[in-house]
């Protein structure tokens, strides 16, 4: 691509670059914007808040509105001329929640996304790093996936991942637009300096429920064992969410490099850890770094459930100089470390969606 970055700073460690995070006060987006903080960037927020905290922002521009305003947007734009890429990982994100109200999630995740990339295109901002995720991959042989490998989203979360994909591939097609996706395998932990973390008081996805479960002393529900994998129970990729936050300052940097002439508009790249792991096994490290264990019992699959994948290739290495270098145990140190401080910094949050809604 033609431009250079819209450099706000120029220091001895390189261009320093202003970045709207659309989402950014959400778990993933408030880590990434911590990352680009601690590097120098400048981020600024645009959230709606029915996830996201107001308190994950402190310290950052942040503008209270949905990525589907264009007036909210086109105020962000205005307000912030000089912004250099934009990360956008404004969306609903719960698989069983997307089965049970699907047409929330096409509005939140698709249609919103189209306003957002109309008002991007409309005042000249061609740099998009986009949130998708690993749910888009076809189960295999093997469960490990590279960025070529099939694609069949397997519930309405995922769809609207994979839609939004190809919706972007064509928009790029012809258009400035330049969209990285980064596909994202399951993060877990924390900021290390434990200034956000995941923001829900009773999380949905498998380790938050285990830490419920080993606070209220009862047996943690697996969700199915039998899943073709080595044990029955579903696989997945955890990572940590700094080294996310982390790839995301990649990206930002190779950004131009990435799309130098020739490169396709679109470009999507695995962010995993390389290594799958069983709910069993995760249920066994969770179990080797707590005082007393926390016991299994079987339950039904959920509903638009997968066996799961791991990452596998070398594209991200390549093309963003990244690995993740956390491991699954500083992941869930990290994740019960955040879960004691979260209740401190945060409180209840079950109204909060209705407070806003209301
Ligand atoms: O109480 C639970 C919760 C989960 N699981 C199992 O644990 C595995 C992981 O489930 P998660 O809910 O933790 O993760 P998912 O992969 O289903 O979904 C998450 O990771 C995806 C990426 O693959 C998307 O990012 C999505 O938004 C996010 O919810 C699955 O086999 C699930 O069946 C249990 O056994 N018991």
């Amino acid at each position: 691509m033609a431009a250079s970055p819209v450099v706000v700073a120029v220091t001895r460690g390189g261009l320093l670059v202003k970045v709207l995070i659309a989402g950014g006060a959400g778990f993933i987006g408030s880590t990434v914007a911590s990352a680009l903080t601690d590097a120098g960037h400048t981020p600024v927020v645009l959230d709606n808040l029915v996830t996201g905290r107001r308190e994950f922002c402190r310290g950052r521009a942040f503008q209270l509105g949905d990525i589907g305003d264009a007036d909210a947007v086109d105020r962000m734009l205005r307000r912030h001329p000089d912004i250099g890429v934009v990360v956008h990982c404004a969306a609903l994100i719960a698989v069983p929640d997307s089965v049970a109200r699907p047409v929330d999630y096409y509005r939140a995740n698709v249609s919103a996304t189209l306003e957002f990339v109309d008002r991007l295109l409309a005042h000249g901002v061609h740099r998009l790093i986009f949130s998708s995720s690993a749910a888009i991959y076809a189960p295999g042989a093997g469960l490990g996936v590279d960025e070529t490998s099939p694609l069949e989203a397997g519930s309405p979360y995922a769809q609207t991942k994979l839609v939004v994909e190809r919706m972007l591939a064509d928009i790029a097609a012809s258009s400035p637009l330049r969209v990285l996706s980064l596909r994202y395998f399951n993060p877990i932990g924390a900021d290390p300096a434990m200034r956000t973390g995941l923001q829900t008081a009773v999380p949905s996805h498998a380790l938050g429920r285990l830490m419920l479960a080993h606070r209220a002393g009862v047996p943690f529900a697996v969700n199915g064992l039998d899943w073709p994998t080595r044990d029955g129970s579903g696989l997945r990729d955890y990572v940590h969410v700094w080294d996310l936050a982390v790839a995301h300052l990649r990206a930002l940097e190779r950004f131009d490099d990435i799309f130098a002439v020739g490169a396709a508009p679109h470009v999507a790249v695995n962010l995993g850890s390389g290594t799958g792991t069983t709910v069993l096994e995760l249920v066994a490290a969770f179990n080797a770094v707590v005082d007393r264990p926390v016991l299994v019992r079987e339950a039904p699959r959920r509903p638009g459930d997968a066996a799961g994948a791991y990452a596998r290739g070398r594209r991200a290495r390549e093309l963003l100089g990244w690995r993740a270098r956390r491991d699954l145990a500083t992941g869930i140190a990290d994740s019960l470390a955040w879960h004691d401080r979260r209740e401190r910094l945060l409180g209840d949050l079950a109204p909060r969606r209705r407070q806003l809604a209301g």
